[in-house]
Parts: structure tokens; sequence; C-alpha cells
């Protein structure tokens, strides 16, 4: 199912964006790439230059005194939107056409900025990409707990680290991963009674948490999977907090954050020598690629590398998926004839026998189903890149350490502009050609853009694709609540209502 495109290195220099609104947006490589200086602000000359005609060196230019974005309240300024309802509040942003998809935030005391127009978020994370590096509380806590590893790692260790992870994620260690990924799926769909009302966001929370934990390291046993997926969940729900508070207050939670680090650690390290023994076995899991010389000539890596990025790749990939699987399990159950597709789709595909990678390759609608979920539901709402050096974005001069504030949420349901959706609160995966959405759609943020794009996101398609399709196989989805889930954001987007998701399950052959 992955789709080359999602996955294709995002440095392509070409400026050719999704098709226009329409019933179906086509693979944008037929589109004519836009020519320099014909769209927005972002090539004009900057407006407020200071002179250096006497010869010295230009002074650092103060923020920009741009509109500042609504909703800002004395004292706190903006930081209670973002508590409080920030889609809506995205949205009045989005719409208040000042600034030009640039708004001035009043925010922790730091000049930060809110771009909301797509051209300007593409400049900051590919186009001028090395002039913006991961900043703000969360990435400086995270850097201090977990070190620099491949997503925290600051731009100038980045490199190297994305190099030496790559390897991990090659086709044939994901094509080996879906056995392991369809025992989790198969599993989660046992734990389900006939008729009872389940609780998603717990069932996809095991499925996503097991199923890393088994493709990094397979030679687990499910016993111990199970005892590392708890121990990876509690992390995740503890790392919030401690990495959004200061580092003084985030340090009195350590008590069973550390246990549950340690645990992971001290697993891995554990199961490193099984893993190293027989590395070059796709079947090793994903983690034993870094065990193997690269291509590049590095070494095998360190017992102590291998610990470090499992915890890493447990902490970007597990939470992503709860969201994605959950969102769109919610989708699911609003559209029966929808459900219906997606299983005959599946046993055309695989005639009844168990699902692979190349199977997923021949059902394009799952693989919109899926691009359209993450599009109405991006499970990483907000992102953030600081300037390292002054930079010019939208006309303007920004002096290094500026905050960038994107949403790919907003992004993705903008209804105008070359970049748009039309009639973007649809859910409607037909608006999609076959493939997806590409690298080149400067519409769709949901894994990011540029050198640090998402690195998993073949393996998460993948592994939504088939707890999907394991799931649909065997149950029929209604919801157990007239109301839609709400989202509650943090630094994830869920679905939440008065009591979690919950939809009520059926055997298939016994639908209603
Ligand atoms: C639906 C699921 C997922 C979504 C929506 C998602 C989304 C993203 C996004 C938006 C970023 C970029 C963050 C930024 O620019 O600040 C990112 C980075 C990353 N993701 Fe994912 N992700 C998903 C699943 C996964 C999985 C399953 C893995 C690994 C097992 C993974 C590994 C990573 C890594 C390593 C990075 C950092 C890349 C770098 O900095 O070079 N992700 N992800």
């Amino acid at each position: 199912m992955p789709s080359d495109e999602i996955a294709r290195p995002p440095h392509d220099p070409r400026s050719g964006g999704p098709a226009a609104q329409g019933p179906a947006r086509h693979d944008p490589l037929t589109r004519l790439p836009a020519q320099p200086g014909t769209r927005g602000s972002a090539d004009r000359p900057p407006p407020r230059r200071t002179p250096s005609a006497s010869g010295r060196p230009e002074r650092p230019p103060r923020p920009p005194r741009l509109p500042d974005a609504p909703g800002a309240l004395p004292v706190v300024g903006h930081a209670v939107v973002f508590l409080r309802d920030p889609l809506s509040w995205l949205r009045q942003c989005a719409g208040s056409g000042s600034g030009e998809g640039l708004h001035r935030l009043r925010l922790w005391g730091r000049p930060s900025y809110l771009v909301t127009d797509p051209e300007l978020v593409h400049r900051v994370l590919v186009t001028d990409a090395p002039d913006f590096d991961k900043g703000g509380q969360f990435y400086r806590n995270a850097r201090e707990i977990f070190g620099e590893t491949l997503v925290t790692a600051a731009a100038d260790k980045h490199a190297h680290q994305r190099r030496r992870i790559q390897p991990v994620f090659r086709r044939a260690r994901i094509a080996a991963a879906v056995p392991s990924m369809r025992l989790e799926a198969e599993r989660t769909a046992q734990a389900w009674l006939p008729g009872r009302a389940v609780d998603i966001l717990q069932a996809t929370t095991h499925y996503a948490h097991r199923t890393a934990v088994r493709t990094l390291l397979p030679v687990l046993s499910t016993d111990e999977v199970d005892r590392l997926a708890a121990a990876s969940a509690r992390l995740i729900e503890d790392l919030y907090l401690r990495t959004m508070l200061p580092p003084a207050a985030g340090r009195l939670l350590r008590g069973r954050f550390d246990t549950s680090l340690r645990t992971l650690r001290e697993a891995c390290v554990a199961a490193v020598p099984k893993a190293r023994a027989f590395a070059s076995d796709e079947r090793s899991g994903l983690l034993a690629a870094l065990l193997e010389t690269s291509p590049h000539g590095d070494g095998p890596a360190e017992d102590s590398e291998v610990r470090d990025h499992f915890v890493a790749l447990l902490m970007a990939g597990t939470e992503t998926t709860v969201s994605a699987l959950a969102w769109q399990l919610h989708h699911l159950s609003r559209d029966l004839p929808l459900q219906q597709r997606l299983r005959d789709e599946l046993h055309e595909a695989t005639g009844g026998r168990a699902v692979t990678l190349d199977d997923l390759g021949r059902m394009p609608l799952l693989r919109r189903t899926t691009a359209e979920t993450l599009r109405c539901r991006p499970p990483l709402w907000m992102l953030l890149r600081t300037s390292v050096r002054e930079v010019r974005l939208g006309g303007y001069r920004f002096p290094a350490g500026t905050d960038f504030y994107f949403s790919p949420h907003q992004i993705q349901h903008a209804a105008s502009g070359p970049d748009g959706f039309a009639d973007p609160g649809r859910f409607d995966p037909e608006r999609w050609a076959e493939r997806g959405p590409s690298a080149r759609d400067r519409g769709f943020l949901a894994f990011g853009a540029g050198p640090r794009k998402c690195l998993g996101d073949h393996f998460a398609l993948t592994s939504l694709a088939v707890a999907t399709s394991t799931l649909l196989d065997r149950w029929t989805l209604t919801p157990a609540a007239d109301a839609p889930p709400r989202a509650r954001l943090r630094t994830m987007q869920m679905p939440a209502g008065r009591s979690g998701l919950r939809l009520r399950v059926d055997r298939r052959h016994l639908a209603r």
C-alpha cells in the first residue's frame, strides 16, 4: 500500500503543487511548475531593510510588527487559545486575511509567528530548511531526556543520524515486518466481543505499541513484547508533561518515567546479541538493520546506539499510529458501504490468504481512505521551527531565534488557493487520485516535508493498512454514540468523546 510518492525524498526543488480543487486530485507531476516570483509575497523585497551603505555590518532586524493573530488575552497572550479550542482559532487566523499568511503570536515572551500560507510553510520546511531547526521547550527538554536521536537531533547532528537510520525502513525490512503487524492486528480483533462497544483508543494503543516493539525486535517473546509495549505506552503518557514543563518542574515527575525508560533500554540491550547473530536476515527486524555494515561504510552500531534508536522510534512511531488508526476506524464506522468496498478490494487482492506488502500495493481505495484520514485528522496538528540565523519570509526580515508555528491541520483544511481542498470538512477518499498524495503536494503535510519529513511514513502506512484490513475482515464497525468524537489536542490530535471513542463491533456475517 505505501505510496512511493509519499516516501520519495522530499528535497525536490520543483515547485509544482497539488491539483487544484475538483473531484479528484491528480498526480502533481503533470502540473506546470510555478515561475519564481509569481506567487505570494515570499519573493518580494523586504520592506524594512537596514541600510549598510557605510560598509558597517547590518544590525540584526527587530521582529516585524505584523498584525497580532486573533485571540490574544492580556498577560497570557495566545497561550489560552492554544489550550482551549485551537482548531477554531486556527480557522479564524487563516480566515482573518491580515498579515499575508504570517500572524504575530504572544507566547512565552519569545518572538513567535503563526504561518498559515502553504507556500511560506514550504519555504520553512523545504526550500530554506537549513535556516531553521527544531526548537522550542519540547525539543530542548526531549534532548535532555533522550539525548541526540534522529527525532530530537539539532540540525548539525541530524544528517548523520538520518543516513544511519535509513536502512531500518528499507522496503525488504518493511515487507518482512508485515507478518508481525498481522499477528498484532489479529490479537486485537480476537479480543473483541460481538455486539459490544469497544474502547477504540485502548485497542489502537495496544496495537500500535505492540506492533512497534515486535517489528523492531522480533526476537522478543510475546510476553516480553507485551511488557515492553506497556512500558512504552506509560512513557508516552508521561512524556507530554515532562517535555512541556520547564526542566526543573519536569524533573519532579521522574520516578515512573525513568522506570519505563530503563525497562525499555535494558530489554533492548539484552536482545541485541540475538538480533546481531542473524542481522543480515530481513526477518531479524527493523533495528537489526543497524547491526549490519551500512553501504556508506558506517560499521555496525554499538549496543547503546541501538538502544537509543529503539526508544526514539517508539516515541515517534506509536502515538502517531494510535491517533491515525483511531480516526480511520471512526470514519469507517460512519460509512458501511465504504467498509464493504474495502473488504471486496482486500479479497480481490489476496484471494482470501494473509495479506502481504505486495497485496497492499493493489489496494488503491485503502490508500485513498488513509490519505483522507490523515488529511482530515493529521496526528501532529502543530509543528514548530526556530530560525537559526536572520531569515526572510513573506517579504519581512526576522532575527535568529524566532519561532515559527504552522499547522498541518489548518493547511489541510484550506478551501481556497492552489493547495486548497474543495469542501475540506467532508471526509471523501475519492478526492485523491489513485496513488494518494505525493511528496510535492504542498497542501498535504501529515508527514511533514523537507529533510525532516517522517522517516517512518512507509512503515506507518503499511501498519495502518494491515490493521484496518484485518479488523474489517472480521468485524463491522458502527458508532456506539450518536455524537461524533471531539478532537483532544496535545502533542497529538486524538479522538475523544464523553467516554473516549467507542464503536460497536458485530461479526461481519451477522452485521446489521
Ligand atoms: C500515521 C503515522 C505517522 C505520522 C502522521 C507521522 C508524522 C510525522 C511528522 C509530521 C514528522 C515531522 C515532524 C517535524 O517536522 O517536526 C515525523 C517525523 C518522524 N517520524 Fe513520523 N509519523 C508517523 C509514524 C511514524 C512511524 C511509525 C515511525 C517509525 C517507526 C516514525 C518515525 C519518524 C521519525 C524518525 C521522524 C523524525 C525524522 C527526522 O527528523 O529526520 N513516524 N513524523
